[in-house]
């Protein structure tokens, strides 16, 4: 049987369950860090800070899963890197104390962390093209479920608008995609840069032409890898992506 390149959604998280269940062990804490490290190495190696212009911000907007967790980490690495980020977290999860200790780690790094109430309708004054370096669109991940909801489906909708005028970097997934399908409906985003976290999933066979794909989220073995069908990727050295 040949090895697969991607894996579906639902392999996705049995991956996800297992490296998390009792027989491996990690933490979420762990496989995130290493995820929102992986986002922002992507982001520095697509955007050089040399050749960043130093005002310009990057605009990353944070949904109320997973993948939004790793939109918060990966800001804290950008700050550090040199960075100017501003994080939009309009849905904050709930599920777990850690949410709110990325946030304060974001504000102990003097990041600004904008919600529904204070920005409100407003966050897009935030995001003005020309001083805007990228968005991060760690809006869905792997367990996204059509059809859109508010208050994503307009926030994507305006991505959308404004993808022409400022690279998208979306995270595992480009949100509003179907996992296994890609684009299925109108207005979604076309990301330019797609880093796809353990292994690629099949809506990343429809990034348009042109588009960088990275891999990232360095941290399972050749017999784990090979277990879901895929191998395992040729980092080099202490990479943390591999462009595709
Ligand atoms: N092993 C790894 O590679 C790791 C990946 N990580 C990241 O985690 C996400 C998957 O996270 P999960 O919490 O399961 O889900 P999502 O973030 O994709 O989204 C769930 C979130 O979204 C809401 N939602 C779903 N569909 C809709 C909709 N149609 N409209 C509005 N809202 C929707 C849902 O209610 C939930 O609140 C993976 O992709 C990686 O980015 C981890 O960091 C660790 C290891
Ligand atoms: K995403």
């Amino acid at each position: 049987m040949s090895l697969l390149k991607v894996v579906s959604s639902k392999l996705a998280a049995e991956i996800d369950q297992e490296l998390m269940g009792p027989q491996v062990g990690f933490t979420l804490q762990q496989l995130m860090e290493l995820a929102g490290l992986s986002v922002a190495q992507a982001v520095s190696r697509e955007f050089p800070l040399d050749k960043a212009g130093v005002d310009k911000h990057i605009f990353v907007i944070a949904g109320p899963g997973n993948n939004g967790g790793d939109g918060l980490v990966c800001a804290r690495h950008l700050k550090l890197f040199g960075y100017n980020p501003i994080v939009y977290y309009p849905k904050r999860s709930e599920r777990n104390e850690f949410y709110k200790q990325l946030v304060n780690q974001l504000r102990f790094f003097k990041v600004p962390v904008l919600s529904q109430d204070a920005a409100g309708a407003d966050w897009l004054e935030y995001l003005q093209p020309e001083k805007t370096l990228c968005i991060v669109d760690a809006i869905f991940g792997f367990s996204f479920k059509q059809p859109l909801r508010e208050p994503f489906k307009g926030i994507l909708q305006q991505l959308h608008e404004l993808e022409n005028k400022v690279p998208i970097v979306s995270v595992d997934v480009p949100s509003g995609w179907d996992v296994d399908e890609g684009p299925t409906t109108e207005n979604c985003i076309n990301p330019s840069v797609l880093v796809s976290l353990t292994v690629p999933k099949p809506c990343s066979n429809f990034l348009k032409e042109g588009s960088a794909h990275y891999v990232g989220g360095r941290f399972v073995p050749r017999e784990f890898a090979n277990k879901y069908g895929f191998d395992p990727f040729n980092y080099q050295s202490t990479d943390q992506i591999l462009k595709l």
